[in-house]
């Protein structure tokens, strides 16, 4: 191997296998990565890339930088996202900025799509030495971005540097690596809701909002912080715990009764699902309306943002009920669905293709149409 051609602004054209300067080992060099700089703590060094989408500096150890580096390589699942002029930031009363729509914005419409600007590895330690440290490299970091992408990352909300990744960043498992967290300061902007109307999706170093419902003209765009399928009040705690009171619709409920209903759904569902695991493990008879019923609580409830995997047994238990026309509703919602919260060319939403395109020809159907003992009855 040779030494990499390793300039920022030069990007090579083709990969050239060389040696990266942070490393004995070979290494494709895909233009664009300078480091390691301003080391600290042994192992943790910046390294840059001004080319990635306004820019992306990274502190990390040399070991989690390799896989960071390819990750970055890989090109984005999106198709258009809706543009900034569908949306503009306005003050949301006990929020702080949120994002309204300006237009009606339909299910599946992506909102946005971004890589981070900055990523860092997890540091468990949390003493004053470390956040000084934080600090310090963070805002050394920074300052190799452009300009633009620097001023962009202190618009969010937070004191300090170490403020605005602490309440504005997303945690990032990338491969084998250790975990990172990454900031997108313009995905920073979406506020908490327990039933948001957009659900979020990290693969790689990018983060994808999409619509789970039609959003109407002034509606507030939401993601959800925690997950979601979880009582209020451990979710009031969650949220307390970001440093936040939260105000989303669902926090504010005005009555007792409407949260108990609100966790009544909940455990609805979760009894349901465990009953379904149970039954078909012991071969025991469904009611048939059972898929409806998962599925009303689920919109009820408005999760939309979680529904994909009950569309999926919606599809398969209507199937095994021998009912073609709610087979191909409910898989067809399903592979939407599995496309919203996992992206496009999924396996599962290969499979639901598949039943939604010939129910008749897939192993589940028919066989609970007249009970298990009678196994493939709908020929
Ligand atoms: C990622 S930022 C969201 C944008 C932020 N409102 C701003 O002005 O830049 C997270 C912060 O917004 C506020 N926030 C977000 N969702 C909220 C909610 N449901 N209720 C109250 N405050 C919320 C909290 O201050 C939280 O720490």
């Amino acid at each position: 191997t040779k030494d990499c051609p390793w300039s920022p602004l030069q990007p090579s054209s083709t990969d050239i296998e060389c040696a990266a300067p942070w490393s004995s080992q070979t290494w494709f060099h895909a233009g664009g990565w300078e480091g390691p700089d301003d080391c600290f703590q042994e192992d943790y060094c910046i390294y840059t890339n001004r080319n990635l989408n306004g820019g992306l500096a990274v502190i990390s150890s040399e070991k989690s930088m390799h896989g960071i580096a390819s990750h970055s390589l890989y090109p984005p699942d999106v198709k258009q996202e809706v543009g900034p002029g569908a949306f503009y930031p306005a003050q949301v009363p006990g929020k702080g900025i949120g994002l309204i729509a300006n237009r009606t914005i339909r299910k599946g419409e992506i909102i946005m799509q971004r890589t981070p600007c900055l990523l860092v590895e997890f540091d468990s330690e949390d003493s004053e030495l470390a956040k000084k440290a934080r600090k310090e490299s963070y805002e050394k970091a920074l300052a190799r971005l452009p300009d633009a992408t620097r001023e962009l990352f202190m618009a969010q909300i937070g004191d300090d540097v170490v403020a605005k990744v602490d309440r504005n960043a997303f945690r990032l498992f990338l491969g084998d690596n250790e975990g990172h967290v990454a900031s997108y300061p313009e995905v920073s902007r979406f506020n908490h809701d327990c039933r948001p109307n957009l659900h979020y999706r990290l693969k790689n170093l990018t983060h994808t909002t999409v619509a789970v419902r039609d959003i109407e003209k002034g509606e507030e765009l939401t993601i959800s912080y925690i997950e979601g399928m979880i009582p209020y009040a451990e979710r009031q705690e969650r949220l307390e715990s970001w440093g936040f009171k939260c105000a989303c619709d669902a926090c504010k409920a005005d009555s007792a009764l409407e949260i108990a209903a609100s966790d009544g759904h909940l455990k609805e569902i979760e009894r349901i699902e465990a009953e379904l695991e149970e039954k078909i493990g012991n071969k025991e008879d469904i009611e048939t309306d059972t898929p409806d019923r998962l599925i009303k609580l689920y919109l009820d409830e408005k999760l939309d943002s979680y529904v994909a995997h009950a569309y999926t047994k919606a599809a398969l238990l209507s199937s095994m009920f021998g009912d073609e026309e709610k087979t191909t509703r409910y898989a067809m919602l399903a592979v939407e669905a599995l496309e919203r919260e996992y992206g496009p060319n999924t396996k599962d939403a290969e499979s639901m293709l598949g039943l939604a395109e010939k129910p008749t020809e897939h192993w589940s159907w028919g066989i609970r149409a007249v009970g298990w003992k009678t196994v493939k009855v709908m020929q």
